[in-house]
């Protein structure tokens, strides 16, 4: 019987899950339950070989989708053949360092971490509770976004506020999206066929949300996101840094309610605020290409930040053995990549025409000239390295 894990990643409104022989890596079904709580919640389901399964599951929540997703597994005869369920949490604060087997002490935790992370955490842990009901009789284990960045040291984490706040309340930045730095920075490692202990790597992870990292020797030394998943980089509906005296001022002058800007900075801004028009990058392109001036504003402010702040993480590492690219944006976009190694020619980028066009799925793509700073698209397995580290967690 082969070692399968179910990898579950639990988003407000959708669930994306996999289940990844934790041996080889392959992935024989994944799937995506999406618009959980409106009347067009579906599930679609990837089985290797077989055409996409769309099964709708009107007004369902994430107990209605994963007990659809397990009733599928069964069908399959993979339900038996799953030893442990890896959960990704976003938050785990400053108490987890590594992966842990979920007990009653490990959800107090992660509860605890629920005002940091509003938008992740309560639905991460109805992704827990749920599936520890439906799969009771295997271990489950929470894998944390947080995990990767407590190694930063000190001057990189701490805010330039009183530090009793940082002391008693924990406000500090904890930095998230760990588990795909981690990965990507052992895969391009791999590749190289160079130990990861003797890289300097900045990887910029570029999906819905965003955030680069400052990776040393493996381990991250800083990152852009800091308490909770909105500081640094723009991105698809958060506005990343802004002037956190933004807050008093649209509270005062414009009489919002501290909720109010808080839905407006995690909801409302980023590309889709910026562009009016949607927070997808595919989307933006497409209306820049036809000549939407706002979609291309969204566009070139996304790619300036991002060059500043990819600068800025050159600091602590000296010098850079590779820039990384990945997530859905920086896996699929020809032209985000183009762009932002144009603005970082400051640091030796020269990006290699050809080989930025043909990089993308499936490979670990050098798209730079031989005598530039390297850069590279790698592709991002969050799902593999959950399972990786479910299995160790376990054993
Ligand atoms: N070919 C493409 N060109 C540009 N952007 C793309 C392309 N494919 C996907 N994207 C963008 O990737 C983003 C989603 O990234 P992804 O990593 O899948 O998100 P999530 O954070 O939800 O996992 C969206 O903005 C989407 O438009
Ligand atoms: C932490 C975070 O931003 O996660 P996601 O990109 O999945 O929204
Ligand atoms: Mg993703």
């Amino acid at each position: 019987m082969s070692s399968n894990i179910l990898v579950i990643n639990c988003g407000s409104s959708s669930l994306k899950f996999s289940v990844v022989d934790s041996a080889s890596g392959q992935q024989p079904i994944t799937g995506l339950a999406e618009r959980l709580g409106d009347t067009g919640a579906v599930v679609s389901i990837k089985s290797s070989g077989n055409d996409k399964i769309i099964i709708d599951i009107p007004n369902g929540e994430h107990d209605k989708a994963l007990s659809t997703i397990l009733d599928h597994l069964q069908q399959q005869d993979l339900l038996e053949t799953i030893q442990a369920v890896g959960h990704r949490v976003v938050h785990g604060g400053e108490q987890f360092t590594d992966s842990t087997v979920i007990d009653d002490q490990v959800l107090l935790a992660i509860e605890a971490c629920n005002h940091l992370a509003p938008l992740h955490n309560p639905a991460n842990l109805i992704g827990i509770r749920t599936c520890q009901k439906l799969l009771s009789n295997v271990p489950h284990v929470a894998v944390f976004d947080t995990a990767f960045h407590q190694t930063m040291p000190e001057q990189a984490y701490l805010y330039p506020i009183p530090y009793e706040l940082y002391k008693e309340q924990g406000i500090r930045r904890y930095g998230f999206h760990g588990t795909s730095h981690r990965y990507v920075s052992m895969a391009l490692a791999d590749t190289l066929g160079k130990p990861l202990e003797s890289l300097n790597l900045i990887s910029a992870h570029l999906g819905n949300g965003c955030s680069a990292a400052s990776i040393q020797g493996g381990k991250s030394i800083d990152t852009t996101m800091g308490l909770t998943p909105l500081e640094g980089l723009v991105m698809g509906t958060r506005s990343g840094d802004v002037d956190p005296s933004l807050h008093h001022f649209l509270c005062s002058q414009m009489k919002m309610s501290i909720d109010e800007v808080n839905t407006l900075l995690n909801k409302k801004s980023g590309l889709l605020g910026l562009s009016s028009l949607s927070n997808d990058m595919r989307t933006l392109e497409q209306a820049s290409q036809d000549g939407n001036q706002q979609a291309e504003l969204a566009i070139q402010v996304f790619c300036y930040r991002l060059a500043k702040h990819i600068a800025a993480l050159a600091v602590p590492l000296g010098h850079i053995d590779g820039l990384i690219f990945t997530g859905g944006i920086g896996e699929n976009s020809v032209a985000i990549r183009q762009r932002v190694l144009a603005l970082l020619a400051v640091l030796g980028f020269k990006i290699d025409d050809e080989q930025n066009k043909s990089a993308g799925k499936s490979q670990h793509g050098l798209i730079t000239q031989p005598e530039s700073t390297p850069a590279y698209v790698v592709n991002t397995n969050e799902e593999w390295m959950i399972a990786k580290d479910t299995q160790a967690a376990i054993q």
